[in-house]
C-alpha cells in the first residue's frame, strides 16, 4: 500500500535540455555501432534490449560509449572507481546552466561566455568537467584528494585534446598559493582527525574543500559537488539493483554528506563573492532541510533547491549565493528560461563554421533585420523587431516600418565543440530584456533550417 502511494506521486522530469530527455539510449543501436558493448546487451521477454545494471563492466562500458557517441569524449576509469551515469550527471549540469541564465542575481556575463566552474571531488571519472566543457564550453577546475582520482581525471582530460585546455585538475590541500587555512591538511593528521572525529561529533575535519584550495584572487561562476554521501561503507551498502562501483574515498566521509556540505557552507562564508553560485548535490532529503536552515543562519541572499531524476533513487540539488538578488524571490524553483542554443551534430565534411555563420546572417537578413557578421569572433549581431522575426515565417517579408529603438538586439555565436559538431548560441544584448515568443520561434526555426542544410541525416552518417 505504502509503495503504491509512492509510485503514484508525480516524479520530476529529466531536464528538457538533457540529450536523453526525449530518447533514452538505444542499447541495440549502440551495440551495433560498438562491438565492445555487444556482449553486455541482452533482450528481455518483451524484446527490449537491456543491460545488467549489477555488472560494473556493463555500466562502465555503457558510460564509455555514451560519452564517445553523444559527446565525442574518450573516457575510462579503473575497476571499482565510481562509474557515473551520463543522463543523470547531465541533469546537474543543466540545472547549473539554468541558474547562470536566470536573472535571480545580476549576470556580469550575459552571453555566458567564459563560464568558469569548480567541481569539488571530481573523481577519477571527472564527469562534470568533461560534460560541462563539451556541452557548453565551460572552463573548470576539478579538485580531489585521492591520488587515483587525480591520476585518472588527468588522463581523462588529456585524452580529449579538444577540451583539455578548458580543464585543470587540482589536488586539494597541496597548494601554497591558496586561500589561507590556519591548519593545513597533511596526510598523517587527517588519519588522526578521521579517527578523532568518528568519536567526537559529526563535524567535517578532513582535507580542505574550497577554502584552502581556491587560490587568492580566483573567481568562479559556480561550484558543484557530488559529495561522499555516507558515514560508513556499511551505510553506503550495496544497492542490489545497480553496480556503479565506488571506493571508500569516493563514498564515505566522517559525518557523511551533511558534514561535507556544511563545510562547503562554512567555506562559502569565508570566500563569499569568489563564487556567484555555490551548489551541491544532496543524497538525503532530511539533510536538505538541515542545510537550508544552516544557509539561512549564515546569511546567504538566496537558497534554491531542486530534485533530480536518478532512476529509482532521488537526489536533490541545493544552491546558494551571497550576491544580492535582482528581485525578491518568491519561489525556490528556478524559472525555466527559454533556450536559445542548440547543437549541430554530424556536420557534412564540406561545411564549415563560417558557412553556418553566413547562413545565420542571411536567415535573419531576408526578413529585413539588420545583421553584422563578425568573422573574428564567429558571431552575428542582429537587431530585429518582433515584426521582422515573425516575417521569417511568411513567404514574402513585409516592408517593416518599426523604429530601430523598439528592436531586440541579440548575438548568435557559433562554437566548435568537437570536429563535426557546432554549438549555436543566442544571447540578448540588453540584460533585462525578456525573450519574446517571436524570437524564440525564430530561433527554433533557425535550428530546423540549419540542421536541414548542414547536418547529415542519421541514415547517411557513418557509425563511429
Ligand atoms: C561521490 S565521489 C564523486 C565523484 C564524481 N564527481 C562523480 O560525480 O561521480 C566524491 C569525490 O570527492 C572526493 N573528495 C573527498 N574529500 C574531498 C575534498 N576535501 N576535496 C576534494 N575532493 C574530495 C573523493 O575522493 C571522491 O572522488
Amino acid at each position: 500500500m505504502k509503495n503504491k502511494r509512492k509510485r503514484e506521486q508525480p516524479r520530476p522530469a529529466i531536464h528538457p535540455r538533457n540529450k536523453y530527455s526525449e530518447k533514452p539510449p538505444d542499447f541495440a543501436l549502440l551495440a551495433s555501432f560498438y562491438p565492445s558493448f555487444k556482449p553486455f546487451v541482452f533482450y528481455s521477454r518483451d524484446g527490449r534490449p537491456r543491460i545488467d545494471w549489477t555488472d560494473f563492466n556493463a555500466t562502465r562500458e555503457l558510460t564509455r560509449i555514451l560519452l564517445h557517441h553523444d559527446h565525442g569524449i574518450n573516457w575510462w576509469i579503473p575497476d571499482g572507481q565510481l562509474c557515473p551515469t551520463v543522463p543523470n550527471r547531465s541533469n546537474y549540469i543543466h540545472w547549473i546552466e539554468d541558474l547562470l541564465l536566470s536573472d535571480i542575481i545580476p549576470r556580469p556575463n550575459p552571453n555566458q561566455d567564459n563560464v568558469r566552474g569548480f567541481d569539488i571531488g571530481t573523481g577519477a571519472n571527472c564527469i562534470y568537467p568533461l560534460l560541462g566543457a563539451s556541452l557548453l564550453g565551460w572552463r573548470f577546475v576539478g579538485s580531489d584528494v585521492a591520488d587515483v582520482a587525480i591520476e585518472w581525471a588527468e588522463r581523462n582530460v588529456k585524452s580529449n585534446p579538444q577540451i583539455s585546455d578548458l580543464i585543470e585538475i587540482r589536488k586539494a590541500g597541496t597548494d601554497a598559493s591558496c586561500s589561507q587555512v590556519e591548519d593545513p591538511y597533511n596526510e598523517n593528521s587527517n588519519l588522526e582527525r578521521k579517527v578523532d572525529h568518528a568519536v567526537r561529533d559529526d563535524c567535517y575535519s578532513g582535507p580542505p574543500i574550497l577554502y584552502g584550495v581556491v587560490r587568492d584572487g580566483e573567481t568562479f561562476d559556480f561550484c558543484m559537488c557530488n559529495p561522499p554521501f555516507f558515514e560508513s561503507m556499511e551505510e553506503a551498502g550495496l544497492n542490489p539493483k545497480t553496480s556503479c562501483g565506488g571506493t571508500v574515498d569516493e563514498m564515505v566521509c566522517p559525518g557523511g554528506e551533511k558534514a561535507f556540505i556544511t563545510r562547503i557552507i562554512e567555506d562559502s562564508v569565508k570566500l563569499k563573492h569568489s563564487f556567484r553560485w555555490y551548489t551541491s548535490m544532496v543524497g538525503r532529503k532530511i539533510n536538505l532541510k538541515f542545510l537550508t536552515s544552516k544557509l539561512r543562519e549564515v546569511g546567504v541572499t538566496i537558497v534554491k533547491t531542486t530534485e533530480f531524476v536518478q532512476g529509482q533513487t532521488c537526489r536533490w540539488g541545493i544552491a546558494w549565493s551571497f550576491v544580492p538578488p535582482v528581485k525578491k524571490i518568491i519561489s525556490t524553483h528556478v524559472a525555466e528560461k527559454p533556450n536559445l542554443s542548440f547543437m549541430l551534430q554530424g556536420l557534412q565534411r564540406q561545411s564549415s563554421a563560417f558557412d553556418v555563420l553566413q547562413s545565420i546572417e542571411s536567415f535573419f537578413r531576408v526578413s529585413g533585420a539588420s545583421c553584422k557578421l563578425n568573422v573574428s569572433s564567429f558571431c552575428v549581431d542582429i537587431s530585429a523587431s518582433n515584426n521582422h522575426l515573425s516575417g521569417i515565417f511568411k513567404e514574402d517579408a513585409e516592408e517593416n516600418l518599426d523604429e530601430a529603438s523598439g528592436n531586440i538586439n541579440f548575438r548568435i555565436s557559433v562554437f566548435q565543440q568537437i570536429p563535426g559538431t557546432l554549438l549555436v548560441k543566442g544571447s540578448l544584448q540588453q540584460k533585462d530584456c525578456p525573450v519574446s515568443g517571436e524570437l524564440l520561434s525564430a530561433f527554433q526555426r533557425l535550428e530546423v533550417v540549419l540542421k536541414d542544410k548542414f547536418c547529415q541525416t542519421k541514415d547517411s552518417s557513418n557509425p563511429p
